[in-house]
């Protein structure tokens, strides 16, 4: 245990906030001890094979369907969900760059701050993804969410974030990231000012690590870095709205107290928090760019295997050795469509143009590579070892097309030249000469 958190991916956790309230032995005994309920949430189906069986027991001290009344459908802001996007903008297909999107004054929480740039596939079926611009300006008070329609992925960018949810607390900071599963229900707030962080909300099967095949047991992002919280709860008799995103729509129900009553908990289904700096990156110690799958902390398959729903990729700091090679990557087309944000720092095939902050995505088949600059100083560069210091960068990756939204094909962060940024790339083609001659 570490200040609060359990170490471990995928463990079947127990924690309990009073000593005893976890009953021994048995889930559902007649009478839970401090007059708790049990109540058991389901992160698949009950009859899921075991290795993606997911499900919690949470003892607390009114069983859910206390902390809900009727619900009101209310405006949903700029939230949006597959394939909600499909429709929403005229915007042609390209490769797409956003500066970052400044934090405005008004007021933003965790909910109303979910600005949508992207959706993928339909949710309705479990497939595809989201991926959000979170900005927020005020802390939830009073105030708790849950999602139905998938899970969220939150990758901090600028300041940090406390998520109080029923299983416990986790605090984030850039570099770190939250995850934050199905149904489970939280609250954010801020711990020094407003914050800007990226999120993927994945409709599929859960984030899972990897399998690492002939890399080994170890390194990449490994399971004992990942942190969940240990149990933690309010006893608040207050006046509360808890709001629902459900089928694509924002719902509220208004409640008399805090729903983030567990006591005590069990099982494998939980929040976690996870710092990417902790990932081990294996990469080319000899010649050639290997695949950015390598750099892959953690996926969410589809039924097809090797094709991910989603994968969530990061570029992270990092020596560069490899001989006789061009080492950022190399010019491309893909089937999966490629969303990018910087946490901090500089992104090798982007040198200048992709700030911290902002957003790119090259969609599917689109063609991409580094801009003219890196090209000219990768082709030029003393082939000596290269350290990538204080950067990261970070990709959501989905075998499904994106489709941006209309705030986000409308915003004037849009850069409309960024195509210009491989204007400069010449023709060096000489037939009659076999060394390179520029
Ligand atoms: O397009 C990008 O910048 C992301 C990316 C990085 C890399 O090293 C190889 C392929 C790839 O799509
Ligand atoms: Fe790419």
């Amino acid at each position: 245990m570490v200040n609060g958190y359990m170490s471990g991916f995928g463990n079947s956790f127990e924690t309990e906030a009073l000593p005893g309230a976890l009953p021994i032995g048995r889930n559902s005994p007649q009478k839970v001890n401090y007059g708790l309920y049990a109540e058991q949430l389901s992160g698949s189906p009950f009859t899921a094979p075991q290795a993606t069986n997911q499900r919690s027991w949470l003892y607390r001290i009114r069983p859910t369907v206390k902390h809900s009344g009727r619900y009101t459908k209310v405006e949903k802001g700029l939230l949006r969900t597959a394939p909600a996007a499909r429709e929403e903008s005229e915007l042609p297909i390209g490769q797409l760059r956003w500066a970052p999107i400044p934090i405005p004054n008004t007021a933003l929480t965790f909910v109303n701050g979910l600005h949508t740039i992207t959706t993928a596939g339909d949710s309705d079926t479990q497939v595809g993804m989201a991926a959000h611009l979170l900005l927020v300006t005020r802390s939830m008070e009073r105030e708790y969410f849950f999602n139905a329609d998938g899970e969220f992925l939150v990758v901090a960018q600028q300041g940090r974030l406390r998520f109080r949810t029923e299983f416990g607390v986790i605090d984030i900071e850039p570099g770190e990231i939250c995850m934050i599963p199905r149904g489970v229900i939280f609250k954010v707030e801020l711990l020094d000012g407003p914050a800007r962080a990226y999120v993927c909300e994945n409709y599929g099967g859960s984030f899972t690590l990897p399998d690492r095949g002939p890399i080994g047991a170890n390194c990449l992002a490994n399971p004992r870095d990942f942190l969940t919280p240990t149990a933690a709860y309010e006893d608040k008799e207050e006046p509360s709205t808890l709001f629902v995103k459900w089928g694509g729509e924002l719902y509220r129900t208004d409640i008399g107290q805090s729903p983030l009553d567990v006591v005590a908990w069990h099982g494998n289904y939980a929040p976690y928090k996870y710092d990417l700096r902790h990932f081990s990156p294996v990469g080319a110690i000899s010649f050639d760019h290997p695949d950015p799958s390598i750099f892959t902390v953690l996926t969410a398959p589809s039924e097809t295997p090797g094709t991910a729903n989603v994968d969530f990729v990061i570029f992270p700091e990092r020596w560069l050795v490899a001989e006789n090679t061009f080492r950022p990557p190399w010019y491309h087309r893909n089937l999966m469509s490629e969303f990018m944000g910087l946490i901090y720092g500089v992104y090798d095939a982007k040198p200048e143009g992709f700030v911290p902050g902002g957003m790119s995505l090259h969609n599917q088949m689109l063609p991409h590579g580094p801009d003219e600059k890196a090209f000219q100083h990768a082709s030029n560069e003393e082939m000596k070892p290269v350290k990538l210091t204080g950067t990261m960068a970070f990709m959501f990756e989905t075998r499904f097309p994106q489709r941006v939204t209309r705030f986000a094909a409308e915003h004037s962060a849009l850069e409309h030249g960024y195509i210009d940024c491989w204007k400069g790339l010449k023709k060096h083609f000489d037939p009659t000469s076999r060394e390179p001659t520029w």
